[in-house]
């Protein structure tokens, strides 16, 4: 298993050999990773997930006012985070990036990661994903992709709510101007300048397992470390094919991420190169290899079939949907699947676990060991939850002292909705 398996990667691997004097380079446990929207990375999320539970790594997650996501699409604030997960070496929840405040709640080893999709299939999955919220989409006649992309500007407001899922999504997450003129090339130089200064690894969401590679090696993980099954997507009736000369366009309309992608898409191709193409080759024959092997052991043969919402028996399992118009797909644990390998039913449902409810499991159970560790210290003040904003405007102090103040019922995000659907689903 494990062992023979470390040997082969070393086959072929120049920097996974051994440390001369002290066996191997012990894991690295202090991860920001920059959640992006529709680009894979609720799938990366469950491996850090995961990861985390197996070595009792302290995942930050935010405070119930900001749902299972930092109080997006508000800049990131160390305000936003549950002092129940405090100090923490994980943070992989929804934000959008601001450096200087995760800085304050992460370790200064932390090592930062994100990842990309190429624009095209990304604008795709964004529009079908936000057909409803996003007022840029739903004004749409007829919902059309085309429509959108003949005029956009007359269907999209930079100012108004959910506009960041319209326009330069990437940029937005990242930190930047969606908006900026695209062609400003001193901008675009400035945001690849910072990305890079912050961030160690780029994952390309078209490249995923050869993404993990490289993030296999910065980190010094096991190959146990990085197996996963594709979490979060769309059944096949919600996705469409894009017509020729729609790609460009869609391109043309997110010229920012599109110049993002590209770069870094260049520099995932450079480091892979480094690597060794014959390294990359085999390690990601392997990470397929036991990832076949880790499913038959849960599923007892293939995935079990992909499932809409509503056919999923068990409700922790059940993925959120933003609308009735989209469907997004999930997993069923069988029952009795004989498990041929042994794999403890646990870890096959974490495998499987969608976001919310992962997020929801581990605040749990933080919470319980933080209660534990500190019994003397007070609870947090009960808050109102963010899913009723059509109370007045609001504010309650956190664990800092600091006030939150809750967006007003006009303004409300993704996060408070996310937090009514998935409880009216959950429930
Ligand atoms: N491993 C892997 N490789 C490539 N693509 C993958 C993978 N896992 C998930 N997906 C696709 O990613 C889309 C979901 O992205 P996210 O999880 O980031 O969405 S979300 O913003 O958190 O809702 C969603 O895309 P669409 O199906 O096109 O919507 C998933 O199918």
């Amino acid at each position: 298993g494990h062992f023979s398996w470390t040997i082969k990667a070393f086959l072929g691997c120049p920097s996974l050999r051994p440390h001369p004097s002290s066996g191997l380079k012990p894991k690295h446990t202090s991860i920001a990773f920059l959640k992006t929207h529709k680009t894979a990375s609720t799938t990366v999320q469950n491996i850090l997930f995961r990861f985390a539970e197996r070595h009792n790594v302290t995942v930050a997650l935010p405070v119930q006012a900001c749902d299972h996501q930092f109080c997006y699409p508000r800049p990131f604030s160390a305000r936003f985070v549950h002092p129940h997960t405090v100090p923490a070496r994980i943070v992989t929840s929804h934000m959008r990036f601001n450096g200087s405040e995760l800085r304050r709640v992460l370790p200064a080893d932390a090592l930062y990661v994100t990842i990309l999709r190429e624009p095209a299939a990304m604008f795709e999955s964004l529009f079908s994903y936000y057909n409803q919220y996003c007022l840029s989409f739903k004004r749409v006649p007829n919902g059309s992709l085309e429509t959108f992309l003949d005029a956009p500007w007359r269907y999209y407001r930079p100012e108004e709510k959910d506009s960041m899922f319209a326009h330069n999504t990437l940029t937005f997450d990242l930190g930047g101007e969606k908006d900026h003129t695209p062609t400003d090339e001193a901008y675009v130089r400035g945001l690849v300048r910072d990305v890079e200064r912050d961030f160690s690894l780029v994952m390309i969401a078209e490249h995923f397992d050869e993404s993990l590679v490289l993030l296999r090696h910065l980190l010094s993980w096991d190959l146990e470390d990085i197996l996963y099954v594709k979490l979060n997507m769309r059944g096949p009736g919600s996705r469409r094919s894009l017509a020729a000369g729609l790609p460009a366009r869609i391109r043309a309309w997110n010229l920012l991420d599109a110049q993002l992608y590209d770069h870094f898409n260049a520099s995932l191709w450079r480091r892979l190169a480094e690597l060794g193409a014959a390294c990359v080759g085999r390690e990601v024959r392997l990470l397929r290899q036991a990832r076949d092997r880790l499913v038959r052991g849960c599923f007892g043969g293939r995935l079990p079939q992909l499932r809409l919402a509503a056919q999923i028996s068990n409700k922790e399992l059940r993925p959120w949907q933003p609308s009735a118009g989209v469907d997004i797909v999930g997993y069923d644990l069988p029952p009795n699947a004989t498990r041929p390998g042994a794999v403890p039913q646990e870890v096959c449902l974490k495998l499987i676990m969608p976001e919310v409810q992962y997020s929801r499991r581990l605040l749990r159970i933080q919470s319980l060991r933080y209660r534990r560790n500190y019994p003397m210290r007070p609870p947090p003040p009960l808050r109102p939850a963010l899913a009723r904003h059509r109370l007045p405007v609001g504010s309650f102090r956190n664990f800092l002292g600091h006030t939150l103040t809750q967006r007003p019922a006009g303004s409300q995000n993704r996060a408070g909705r996310l937090a009514r659907f998935s409880r009216r689903q959950l429930s």
